[in-house]
């Protein structure tokens, strides 16, 4: 069976949804094909389901915080039954629904190119159906997790952000190898559910890509709630002797760790593996690099598109589905003959820096750049920190409120190169950050934002006035 439409995606996952919905949108016709769950990842085993898991244990601390108000143990099983709805019960079909609705097909397989324009779809029952792409075919298969080359670890079979974002119970002790977002995040879900033990094993400390005090401040808080974290350890030898028994960590230094369960967290890689890319002149297994435009480089014919984890910009969601977004518009342009080089139709963003929110407690979240990748670049940097613990809106929080924020300014320019916050709950002060990296506002035209009083924002204010405003 053979069939043509102007666009074909592989991976239904935030970004290829959106890519195929833009498309359709910009009067296009679509297929999308799928190998597991339309809503890929993000909504089964990534973002929805950990945060679904961290949010009662973020809620617990937050409680805890406030004189007068007491808090009983949580009742795991509730949240796991949450989770477990959040999730749709690993139930596709309402998801499979919208697509249809779009109108985009949806093809359930494991998507192959097969030469330029051609994406060769094998179906479980064995029976492959080719797609042909008149106008492109665009890649949107995520990414797997990493499991490093360590002595016995993937014989251990350990869980990976699959299985602890799915898990149907809370190991007692619980090792979690790596220092990066699922590594916290996911220690943090699991201790605050119950797990006795928790021992984060991190190579360098926790939270590498961000500014330094937000990994320092998150293991003061993991201290704090009784989570060990072991910092700049080597894992040198994994041993299960039991499928599912004990398991036990040699390390470069230090007593081994033994633990009921192991959490790999090191780390993805591209899902190219098995996707034909050698087909049109790709290597298998690396990312599909792309222009601003989201067109792969590298491939002559112009028609193949990556958007998502796959292209290996920035593994986030969000930063997908925006690629996504700007990628079917372009598809859209470029096959009706129209402008395809309207600012709306490349990819700004990625090159200011991903904004970003890790759910621990306290919360980090960043945009732009940090210090050190300012610093790199040449630029004339400038730093303001402040704690920010003594805003007042902070202070009312709760007792023992603790945070810091920091700003990475361009002194030729005076705007804003980058800005991390680190405190409960400051995620949502993430965006007007956003919006003042992205659009370059001045530090003199921010200062006329006045924050309203008493909120957290008031941060804002006293950077702006350390900066010496
Ligand atoms: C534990 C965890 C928590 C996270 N939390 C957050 C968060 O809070 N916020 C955030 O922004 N990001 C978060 N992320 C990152 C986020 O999950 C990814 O950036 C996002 O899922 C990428 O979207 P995508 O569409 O590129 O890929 P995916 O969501 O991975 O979707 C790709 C889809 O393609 C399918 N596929 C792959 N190969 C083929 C093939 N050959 N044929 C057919 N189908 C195929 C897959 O089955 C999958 O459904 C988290 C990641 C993890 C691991
Ligand atoms: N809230 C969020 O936005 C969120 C949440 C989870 C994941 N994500 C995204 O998912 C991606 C994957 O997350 P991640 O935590 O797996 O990756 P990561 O790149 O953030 O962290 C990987 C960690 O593993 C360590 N590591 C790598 N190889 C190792 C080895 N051989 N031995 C020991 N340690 C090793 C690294 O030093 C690092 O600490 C991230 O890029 C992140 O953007 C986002």
């Amino acid at each position: 069976m053979s069939d043509e439409f102007d666009v074909v995606v592989v991976g239904a996952g935030p970004a290829g949804e959106n890519v195929a919905d833009r498309a359709v949108r910009g009067g296009l016709t679509a297929a999308i094909v799928e190998r597991r769950l339309a809503g890929g990842e993000c909504s089964y085993w990534a973002c929805i389901p950990s945060k679904a898991l961290l949010r009662p244990v973020e809620l617990a601390a937050e409680v805890a915080r406030v004189p007068g108000l007491t808090l009983g143990p949580i009742d795991t099983a509730a949240v796991l039954a949450r989770r477990d709805e959040a999730v749709s019960h690993l139930d596709d079909s309402g998801q499979v629904e919208w697509i249809r609705s779009v109108p985009v097909e949806f093809v359930r397989g494991h998507g192959r190119l097969d030469g330029p324009g051609r994406v060769a779809v094998s179906a479980e029952d064995g029976s492959v159906r080719t797609l042909t792409a008149r106008h492109a075919v665009v890649l949107a298969t995520g990414s797997d997790a990493l499991i490093p080359p360590i002595h016995g670890l993937a014989e251990a079979r350990p869980w990976t952000s699959h299985e602890v974002t799915a898990a149907r119970r809370v190991p007692e002790r619980l090792a979690v190898l790596g220092g990066g977002v699922v590594a916290c995040e996911m220690a943090q879900a699991m201790h605050g559910l119950g797990a006795r033990e928790t021992t984060v094993l991190a190579r360098g400390g926790l939270l590498g890509r961000m500014e330094p005090f937000a990994g320092e401040l998150v293991a003061a808080s993991f201290a704090e709630a009784g989570i060990t974290v072991r910092e700049g350890v080597q894992v040198t030898k994994v041993e299960r002797p039991r499928p599912g028994g004990p398991v036990t960590l040699h390390l470069s230094e230090g007593p081994p760790v033994e633990a009921d369960e192991l959490l790999v967290a090191t780390g993805r890689r591209p899902a190219t593996g098995d996707l034909g890319l050698e087909s049109v002149g790709l290597e298998a297994g690396r990312s599909v690099e792309v222009d601003d435009s989201m067109r792969a480089t590298g491939v002559s014919d112009g028609r193949l598109y990556a958007v998502g984890d796959v292209n290996g910009r920035a593994l986030l969601t969000h930063m997908g589905k925006y690629q996504a977004r700007l990628c079917g518009d372009v598809i859209a342009a470029r096959a009706k003959g129209e402008p395809d080089d309207l600012p709306g139709l490349r990819d700004v963003a990625d090159g200011y820096g991903a904004p970003q929110v890790v759910f621990t407690d306290p919360q980090v979240c960043a945009v732009g750049r940090t210090e050190s990748q300012a610093r790199r670049e040449g630029f004339d940097v400038r730093v303001v920190e402040y704690d920010l613990g003594r805003v007042s809106g902070a202070y009312l929080q709760g007792d023992g409120y603790r945070g810091m924020a920091k700003a990475v300014v361009d002194e030729r320019r005076r705007v804003l190169l980058g800005v991390t916050f680190v405190g409960p709950a400051v995620g949502e002060l993430l965006h007007a950050a956003t919006i003042a990296v992205t659009a370059e506002v001045t530090l003199d035209r921010l200062w006329h934002a006045v924050p309203s009083f008493p909120t957290v924002s008031e941060i804002w204010l006293r950077l702006l006035e350390t900066y010496g405003l």
